[in-house]
C-alpha cells in the first residue's frame, strides 16, 4: 500500500502511513482492515533481509487504540527469529502527526508468521494480469 519505508539499524524496518480518509472505518477512523495490511506490509518488508520472497502464514493484530483520519502513523517492524522456512515477526504502531499523536502511546501491535517460498509459488499467478505487480516493490499500491 501507499506506505514510504526506511531500514534502520539491525533487523528493524519503519513504514509511515498517512491515514486518508479513504482508510475509513467507523465513522471518522481507520478501518481495522487497512491497519492490518499496513502491518502485513511493514512486517513483509522486514522479511527482505532474508533475499527470499515470503508470504503470510498468520497474522495477529492487538487493536489498542481508535486512529483517527488524518494521522500520521509510524509501524515499526522486525523479525524476531526464523525456525526452517517460518520467519516470526512483530511489529507496533505510534500515532506521530494528527491530533491524537503520542510517541509514546502504542496504539497497536501485530505478530505475524511468514514462509518463504519459491519462485513457483507465484508463478501460478502470472498468466493473469491482476497478478503484475504495480509498485516497485510488487506491493499493492492502495
Ligand atoms: C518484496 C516486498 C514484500 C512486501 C511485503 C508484502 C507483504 C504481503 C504478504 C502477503 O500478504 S502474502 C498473501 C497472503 N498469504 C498467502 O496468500 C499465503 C497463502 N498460504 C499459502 O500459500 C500456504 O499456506 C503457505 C505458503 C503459507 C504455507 O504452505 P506450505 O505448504 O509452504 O507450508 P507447509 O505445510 O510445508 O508448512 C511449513 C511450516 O509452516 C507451518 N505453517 C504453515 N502455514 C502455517 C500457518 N498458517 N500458521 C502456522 N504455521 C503454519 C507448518 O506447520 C510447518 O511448520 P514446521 O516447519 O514446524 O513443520
Amino acid at each position: 500500500m501507499a506506505m514510504q519505508f526506511t531500514f534502520g539499524e539491525g533487523l528493524e524496518v519503519t513504514g509511515m502511513l498517512d491515514v486518508a480518509n479513504r482508510y475509513q472505518g467507523g465513522p471518522g477512523f481507520i478501518h481495522g482492515g487497512i491497519l492490518t495490511t499496513a502491518f502485513d506490509e511493514a512486517q513483509g518488508m522486514a522479511c527482505m533481509v532474508l533475499r527470499r520472497p515470503v508470504v503470510t502464514g498468520h497474522l495477529q493484530i492487538d487493536f489498542a487504540a481508535p486512529i483517527p483520519l488524518g494521522s500520521v502513523l509510524e509501524l515499526r517492524a522486525r523479525i524476531d527469529g526464523t525456525v526452517r522456512r517460518k520467519v516470526y515477526t512483530s511489529a507496533e504502531a505510534r500515532i506521530v502527526e494528527g491530533p491524537f499523536a503520542d510517541p509514546d502511546v502504542v496504539v497497536a501491535t501485530s505478530r505475524g508468521l511468514f514462509l518463504t517460498v519459491g519462485a513457483e509459488h507465484f508463478d501460478r499467478a502470472k498468466d493473469f494480469v491482476d497478478g503484475v505487480p504495480v509498485s516497485p516493490h510488487g506491493t499493492s499500491s492502495v
